[in-house]
């Protein structure tokens, strides 16, 4: 650990890179995978299965926090790793994307964005300042800019004017954080699937030397190959001594594919929110448990893993609890997805510092295709 905030690059392998940052709380291998902790829970995990499992870091969200228990609350219960257990690095989203995606009555300006919380119908104001305030109270050690995220599609016009003010945002949320050298301030490169706005949303924001900088705005709904373009653009552009967080990614395919072209940073609902649905993430590929297939499949998911959801219970079990929507079911398969995503990262990063990341990606890939 390091008293300040600091990225290494270990090793590369083509644009993809195996590194570090080292923080107080700990050190974060990238690439790396940050379960979803929205609420200041991974949702059906204690932490110290979330730890076991090899997260090195969780994510919070600044938007669901300040509605319920309120940001003032968690500061007074002494911040959002004493409040939930968690003693590693929490990065926290700024709310720039639940707003647009959950909440009520937004109305959006220069200064920011009001709106009413969708679970009480409550009125907010969110500015840059606010945002960052909020994460400081939350004792957040890694911060996101408050940013405009579009839906796509969207206009030329649209992407341009929510790519400029999520610029101008950055510029203020750079100001309102000041200088905490054991925390970081990341911006977020906007502007749609539009590659001139996303260079020169990249390039501003390159300027502005922050310490990390994600790509948003994407993840939305577009093709995967939308996707990858902007990464094809945007990465070259990023400085390459500071880590590249690409925000809500994604499936397994997504992250390899991404961390191809540069990625050192994911965030995604899907392994926890799949579990919780009955969709299992294995070596092999998907195993939908809801299927009449498992009802006596006596195998476990996976006998060779080291996670004991996947190797000691049957998949005709696991079936059953699903199909009964009982509470283990959600909490095994959350355990077990999780588990195989940190598997996943740690064969990339081995991969990487090996020089052998394209044959990773081949193997890795040929074996989800045998079920
Ligand atoms: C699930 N897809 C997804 N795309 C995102 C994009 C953004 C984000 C969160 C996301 N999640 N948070 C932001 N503050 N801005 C961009």
């Amino acid at each position: 650990t390091s008293e300040n905030f600091e990225f290494k690059v270990l090793a590369t392998d083509g644009k993809a890179r195996r590194g570090e940052i080292t923080m107080p709380r700990g050190t974060i291998r990238t690439p790396a995978f940050m379960p979803v902790g929205t609420a200041g829970t991974v949702k059906a995990m204690y932490m110290d299965q979330v730890k076991d499992l090899g997260a090195d870091i969780i994510l919070g969200n600044t938007y669901h926090l300040m509605l319920r228990p309120g940001a003032e609350r968690v500061a007074r219960l002494g911040g959002l790793h004493e409040f939930g257990g968690w003693q590693g690095p929490i990065l926290t989203d700024s709310g720039g994307f639940q707003v647009m995606s959950l909440a009520q009555l937004r109305k959006l300006t220069e200064q920011g964005v009001t709106f009413r919380s969708h679970i009480d119908g409550r009125a907010y104001e969110m500015s840059p300042e606010r945002s960052i305030e909020i994460q400081g109270l939350l004792d957040s050690d890694i911060q996101m800019q408050l940013d405009e995220c579009t839906a796509l599609p969207a206009s030329f016009n649209v992407m341009q004017k929510a790519m400029e003010l999520s610029l101008r945002w950055a510029e203020r949320c750079k100001v309102a954080f000041g200088d905490q050298p054991g925390k970081a301030m990341f911006g977020i490169v906007q502007g749609g699937d539009n590659v001139q706005l996303r260079e020169q949303s990249a390039q501003a924001l390159k300027d502005m030397d922050l310490k990390g900088y994600a790509v948003g705005g994407l993840a939305v709904g577009e093709p995967q190959q939308v996707m990858l373009d902007m990464l094809d653009v945007t990465c070259p552009i990023l400085p390459h001594e500071k880590p590249r967080y690409l925000m809500g990614v994604g499936t397994p395919d997504d992250m390899l594919k991404s961390v191809a072209r540069g990625i050192d940073m994911f965030d995604c609902v899907m392994p926890t929110r799949a579990g919780r649905h009955g969709l299992a993430f294995t070596r092999r590929g998907k195993v939908n448990l809801r299927n009449a297939r498992h009802a006596e499949d006596h195998r476990p998911l996976d006998e060779m893993s080291t996670c004991p959801a996947s190797s000691q219970y049957s998949r005709a079990y696991l079936h059953h609890l699903v199909k009964s929507n009982e509470a283990l079911g959600g909490m095994l398969l959350t355990w077990n997805n999780l588990h195989y995503y940190q598997y996943l990262m740690q064969g990339i990063r081995d991969a990487i510092e090996a020089g052998r990341f394209n044959d990773f990606f081949e193997e890795t890939t040929a074996e989800w295709a045998k079920g």
